[in-house]
């Protein structure tokens, strides 16, 4: 079965929140998701996963929180499918910094999709667009994985 691993940090719950709904869309496709959090949980190794997705609240005007950093340099490599959420606030800098941590994720990890960024807690309103983007990170994945086999 196709595994993904869900990586996500979280302090007030928002990121978590994200995560639960993308892993929830994940599963009614089919596949298999581990969820991982960051900073918590024992350090999971992601070659033993199809596709790896971050999650990250931003921090302190635009940065990647410590146990982000930390998690990315115990990972050691770029896996090849690397997909990324975050969570952030617009009031603290504005669209410039807004999920700026999940924006550098994806740049670090060439991700071939934008990354998702949720104001705050993604129930209610955002809940679709949370669901769609999970939705087209698994297109993406098959996609990739017709075109090699
Ligand atoms: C001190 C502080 C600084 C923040 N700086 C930013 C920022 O630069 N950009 C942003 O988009 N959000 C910023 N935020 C908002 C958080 O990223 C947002 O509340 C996030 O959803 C928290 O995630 P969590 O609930 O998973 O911990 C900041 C929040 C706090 C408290």
């Amino acid at each position: 079965m196709v595994s993904f691993l869900i990586a996500y940090a979280t302090w007030s719950g928002n990121t978590q929140e994200v995560a639960e709904l993308v892993e929830e869309t994940i599963l009614r496709e089919g596949m298999d998701v581990t969820a991982h959090r960051i900073g918590l949980d024992p350090m999971p190794d992601p070659r033993q996963f199809d596709a790896m997705i971050i999650g990250s609240f931003t921090w302190d005007k635009g940065a990647t929180p410590h146990e982000v950093k930390d998690f990315v340099a115990d990972v050691g490599y770029k896996p090849d499918n690397v997909y990324v959420f975050g969570t952030g606030d617009t009031q603290f800098g504005g669209d410039e910094l807004f999920c700026n941590a999940a924006v550098k994720l994806a740049k670090f990890y060439e991700s071939r999709i934008e990354p998702l960024k949720i104001e705050q807690s993604p129930r209610g309103t955002q809940e679709k667009t949370v669901i769609d983007w999970s939705k087209g990170v698994l297109q993406h994945w098959k996609h990739l994985h017709a075109l090699k086999y």
